[in-house]
């Protein structure tokens, strides 16, 4: 069993926000509107993790499985130097696979577990984990057909998080709705089928909201051990900083 750490962010307010970082052995839901810092958030990690573990990091590889395109190596280069990390290193840890649909997503985490057991990976990044769930069950019929779907992928990644100790981070954008940027598959409250999945089967939920100019506010939603504080961070060329 892998000692459980926290990731740090890059943002030392998030970090104070999450109680040290992203935590290992467990799934992070990061949801917020488009271009509110997600992916970003993403892509420090995908670095942070490969810090020695006295440095906040997490001395682990990253697994990315990227739905839309939006993985940067070239983000991770410049985070990279200003961590006086080696670019070249840093993105030989990354192991991206893109995935164009839900099914090629369920596939490539189940095969996920056997590269865990060969080497060691600290971090898990699907961005964005409900894109394709969402197109290909579109219809308001669908519903309970795409929380099953999306149920089985969740416990997917919760048995990746509870057996290699890895910190699973999964984003979801959502649009901006009356209840507040609920999430997901906030069912209607007055028709709850199954439920908010995202929200139970995460164990930490960070919503991203922008601020003045290129700063992002994160808030922490239905933490166990988090108070529903928010912290406030900048998104700069070398990842996201204070
Ligand atoms: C090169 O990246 C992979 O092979 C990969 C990346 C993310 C999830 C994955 N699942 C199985 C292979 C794989």
């Amino acid at each position: 069993r892998s000692q459980l750490v926290q990731i740090r962010t890059g943002s030392a307010a998030l970090d104070r926000l999450l109680g040290g970082g992203i935590e290992t052995g467990a799934i992070t839901e990061v949801y917020g509107e488009f271009r509110t810092g997600k992916t970003q958030v993403c892509h420090n990690l995908a670095v942070m993790c490969q810090l020695p573990i006295d440095m906040g990091g997490a001395e682990g590889k990253c697994m990315w499985i990227d739905t839309e395109g939006t993985f940067r190596p070239e983000r991770l280069l410049a985070i990279a130097q200003r961590f006086n990390l080696s670019g070249e290193h840093v993105l030989e840890n990354v192991a991206v696979a893109r995935a164009f649909n839900s099914e090629h997503m369920q596939a490539l985490i189940t095969r996920a577990g056997a590269m865990m057991s060969e080497s060691r990976y600290a971090v898990l990044i699907v961005d964005c984990a409900t894109s394709h769930f969402r197109t290909e069950y579109a219809g308001r019929g669908e519903l309970a057909a795409r929380q099953c779907a999306l149920a089985k992928f969740l416990r997917t990644l919760a048995k990746l998080a509870d057996e290699f100790g890895i910190a699973v981070v999964i984003t979801n954008q959502v649009v901006a709705s009356v209840d507040g940027g609920a999430g997901m598959f906030q069912a209607d409250p007055k028709k709850p089928i199954g439920g908010n999945i995202m929200a139970h089967m995460t164990t930490t939920r960070l919503y991203l909201k922008k601020g003045k100019g290129e700063t992002r506010i994160c808030k922490v939603h239905h933490s166990p051990n988090l108070p529903e504080s928010e912290a406030t961070f900048a998104i700069t060329n070398q990842g996201i900083d204070d």
